[in-house]
């Protein structure tokens, strides 16, 4: 077993920003004056006069648990409440932004183990408290976002106090984390053994193990190992009705595979208190590089027969016409002509990136080399890659940045086969366009793919205005919708939480909500965990 030392722990995010406080800042200058050639630029700080509601728990029911867990275990500080309130999803900023903490748990609760974790849902279900866990607070969807009524109070379960990695077996290449750990976190105790996870979604910094699995989270690094519910061997799964564990082998017949069913499941059936996952050798070598594409159809019919001939390199994405240029936009290239095949003279830009020994990086790149260049793409070199791996984790402070100067930013996801990419990728951002008006951009990637689909990613960029809020909402709703009537996945990644639940009967039909709900009252029959989270 391995304790992650106090020194090595990520700092704790703001309430109203992404992010380490040390590295935010405002929007550099330079950009400053490319948003405001797009957009009318304001000054909307967040408030300060802000208060946290007095918590709700009665008295005799914060005793019993400081009795049950131990004082240190019990917190109940308004700025540990406030920053334990909702997730990242611009909406949970904006309301953040406006003091607007009606979501705030009455108190937060610190387990160390599996059985402290067991011994709160017994409490819990006991006296009728709903229960929301915490791993990374980076919750896109409204996962953090609990409906109180009806229960005595709202417990904020925190698994900051679960991080350590548990143990390795090096034979199987398998290794057990506790929830709690943080990306770089996880992949720091690992590598002292030489081995990684190799997952990095953008949130990577800040999001926790239990949350990836939960929320089936997906990596920028998918297309060479896997999703992280691909990752995962094994589960451990406190639940108000008991314990669970999962994962005996790698694979087995013994009738339907229940990892699957809390890979997803978002707190509402258990809390996730161990994973065991599959780990890997670290790298010796890692190479990004940069591809021209006439078209974002030409670029992604070039990704689609890289999956489907099983060439996938361990990077594999695409950036639309839109998303293309607003990245490569500099001051200085604005009015820039480019040359013939380069990005500055349009279409698309692809990063293709590759992870292993020298000898398996090489003979990988060889190939998808060969096959793209047939494919009628033009190689830019390592400096597109180079770039994109330099900044692949700070977007979400840009935001922040635009969001202080009144430019609303959000982002939305789905995923589809290839033969209705197209079809959903108009259908969505006509949706956001018409629904926001001129002026607004709208930007696509691609950046999961599979033999059979893919998943589109949506960047939005409009003028905030007055009333934010009020302005995105209704273009989420008008883009949801889209997207069902497309039959594609309300959620490739970023789950279903509160914001996307109106939408999942849609998808899974109404049998499978049944079978969520008879799930749910066998294994939560009091449904105090996570209440109005996933389940229609
Ligand atoms: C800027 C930004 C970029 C993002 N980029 C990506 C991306 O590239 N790929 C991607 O997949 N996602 C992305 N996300 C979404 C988010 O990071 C993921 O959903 C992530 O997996 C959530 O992990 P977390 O630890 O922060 O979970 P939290 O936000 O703490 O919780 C999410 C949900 O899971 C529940 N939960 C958390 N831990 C447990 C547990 N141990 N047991 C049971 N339930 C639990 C919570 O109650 C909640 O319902 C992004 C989010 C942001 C804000």
């Amino acid at each position: 077993m391995t304790e992650l030392s106090t020194d090595r722990r990520q700092p704790e995010m703001p309430a109203t920003r992404w992010g380490d406080p040390a590295e935010a800042g405002p929007l550099p200058d330079s950009v400053r004056g490319l948003v405001g050639m797009v957009f009318p630029l304001g000054d909307t700080p967040a408030r300060e006069d802000v208060t946290v509601p007095a918590p709700a728990l009665a008295a005799e029911l914060l005793d019993s648990l400081r009795s049950l867990l131990g004082e240190e275990q019990v917190i109940v500080d308004d700025e540990i409440r406030r920053v334990r309130t909702r997730g990242k999803s611009t909406p949970d900023l904006l309301r953040q932004r406006a003091g607007d903490l009606s979501d705030a748990p009455d108190v937060v609760v610190r387990p160390r183990g599996h059985d402290e974790v067991q011994a709160l849902l017994g409490w819990a279900a006991e006296h009728r408290v709903a229960v929301t866990p915490f791993g990374g607070g980076t919750a896109v969807t409204g996962g953090l976002a609990v409906d109180r009524a009806g229960f005595a109070g709202v417990v904020s379960l925190d698994l900051g106090g679960m991080r350590r990695l548990l143990s390795v077996d090096p034979v199987s290449s398998t290794a057990v984390l506790e929830p709690g750990l943080r990306g770089p976190e996880a992949e720091a105790l690992l590598a002292e053994q030489g081995l990684m996870l190799g997952h990095y979604p953008q949130s990577f910094e800040f999001a926790s193990i239990g949350g990836f699995a939960v929320t089936r989270s997906s990596g920028q690094s998918s297309a060479g190992y896997g999703r992280f519910d691909s990752m995962v061997v094994g589960l451990r799964v406190a639940t108000p009705s008991g314990d669970v564990r999962l994962g005996s082998s790698p694979a087995n017949a013994s009738g339907p595979d229940l990892r699957e069913l809390f890979l997803g499941s978002e707190g509402a059936f258990g809390v996730i208190t161990e994973v065991t996952v599959r780990v890997r050798p670290l790298p010796e070598v890692k190479v990004y590089e940069g591809w021209h594409w006439p078209s974002f159809a030409a670029g992604a019919d070039a990704m689609r027969a890289l999956a489907q001939s099983d060439l996938l390199p361990t990077v594999l994405r695409l950036s639309d016409e839109n998303e293309t240029a607003i990245n490569l936009a500099r001051p200085d290239a604005i009015g820039g002509e480019g040359s013939a095949g380069s990005v500055a003279s349009g279409g698309c830009l692809m990063i293709a990136g590759y992870e292993g020994t020298p000898e398996a990086v090489a003979a990988k790149q060889a190939a998808v080399t060969a096959a793209l260049e047939k494919l009628g793409g033009t190689a830019l070199g390592p400096e597109p890659g180079e770039s994109w791996s330099e900044g692949r984790f700070a977007a979400p402070y840009l935001r922040d940045s635009l969001l202080d100067v009144g430019v609303l930013v959000e982002t939305l996801e789905t995923a589809t086969f290839w033969s209705k990419r197209d079809e959903l990728y108009r259908a969505v951002s006509a949706a956001l366009t018409e629904t926001l008006g001129e002026g607004t951009l709208v930007l696509c990637h691609i950046s999961h793919v599979y033999a059979t689909g893919c998943s589109l990613y949506f960047t939005v960029a409009t003028e905030g205005g007055e009333q934010p809020l009020e302005r995105w909402l209704p273009a989420k709703a008008a883009a949801c919708e889209a997207i069902v009537a497309c039959g594609a996945a309300i959620s490739h990644h970023h789950a279903v939480g509160t914001d996307h639940k109106p939408y999942l009967a849609a998808e899974i039909g109404e049998v499978g909500v049944a079978a969520l709900r008879a799930v749910k009252a066998a294994l939560d029959p009091q449904g105090v965990l996570n209440p109005g989270v996933l389940i229609p």
